[in-house]
């Protein structure tokens, strides 16, 4: 049976891209009763019919999204401008944290550089151990490292309103338009966020999710990390995790803390870790029993 990617779905129709041919299926019936709803990014196993056909299977899934509803990211290019707006690192740092725990690689991107200079921002993230990619529009320095970054992977922007998330994706050139500029509306949520994800092929292989709908409010509400995953979550932290004095430390505030020796001795950026104690303070109290059959906010 031919495998492909689901790479739309409107209407009951999953649009199953296979072969270089995008074939509208719909899904098999007992789907329904097995509470299985295909994502836009599953991997499928269909039946052609001509241009059309049916979902058979839905293979496993490397992550899945409720909002935006999509499956199997790779990596999310988290967009940060130098100004307007300022950069809110622990907003930042808290979707990173999410995005580590459900295995997608985070990209952090530059933006508004002609406005400002992030050198800071930049120099932390790439001693934490993430690619930063810098966008500066004036020359076109910035396109090929962005490009051998999306090729071969399913990517996804992600950032607040008015960071230049759209701009970079019409910049890029490989989805539709979006329209630039506008104020989101009151509730925070971004005017992009009806629209249905869709994954578009890249010229050199990988796909890009054209969804600026994924606000920073919509990926943090989806998951709760609890308190012993958390450190896990901060990469540049994992290293140290096993040194400590005390079996069961929270890395906050205790004596004999492999991890605060490191950000003492400049080997973890201190932002870092105050997002991470003021992360660990919000979830310290979270018991796995109360996150059964619903999420906490
Ligand atoms: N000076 C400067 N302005 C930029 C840059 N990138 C984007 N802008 C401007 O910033 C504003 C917001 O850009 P958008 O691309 O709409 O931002 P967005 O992240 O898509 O915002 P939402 O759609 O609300 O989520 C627009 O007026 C852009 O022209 C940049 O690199 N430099
Ligand atoms: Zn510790």
């Amino acid at each position: 049976m031919p495998k492909g990617l689901i790479c739309k779905a409107i209407s009951g129709f999953y649009y199953v891209e296979s072969g270089g041919r995008t074939y509208a299926c719909r899904a098999k019936g007992a789907f329904r009763n097995q509470h299985i709803k295909p994502l836009v990014g599953d991997w499928a196993l269909f039946t052609p019919e001509g241009e059309g056909g049916r979902v058979e299977e839905i293979l496993p899934r490397k992550n899945s999204f409720i909002r935006p509803p999509v499956a199997n990211i790779d990596q999310f290019f988290f967009v940060v401008s130098a100004c307007s707006p300022a950069p809110n690192l622990f907003v930042l740092d808290k979707l990173i944290s999410i995005a580590e725990y459900k295995g997608v690689e985070p990209v952090i991107v530059l933006t508004k550089l002609d406005m400002e200079e992030a050198d800071r921002i930049a120099a932390i993230y790439q001693k934490a151990g993430f690619p930063v990619l810098r966008v500066d529009y004036r020359s076109s320095g910035w396109r090929a490292p962005l490009e051998r970054c999306l090729q071969g992977k399913v990517s996804a922007f992600c950032g607040n309103s008015g960071v230049g998330k759209s701009t970079l994706i019409n910049h890029l050139g490989f989805t539709p338009e979006i329209e630039t500029g506008e104020i989101s509306d009151k509730l925070g949520r971004g005017r992009h966020t009806t629209r249905q994800v869709e994954l578009y092929p890249l010229p050199f292989g990988g796909y890009l999710a054209d969804t600026p709908g994924f606000s920073d409010v919509q990926l943090h509400r989806q998951e709760q990390i609890l308190k012993d995953q958390l450190p896990y979550t901060f990469r540049e932290m994992v290293p140290y995790l096993d040194g400590c004095q005390f079996t069961g430390c929270s890395h906050t505030c205790e004596k004999g803390c492999a991890v605060l020796a490191a950000v003492t001795a400049g080997e973890i950026p201190p932002s870092r870790h105050e997002s991470y104690c003021a992360l660990y303070e919000a979830v310290k109290d979270i018991a796995p029993w109360e996150l059964e059959g619903g999420k906490k906010s």
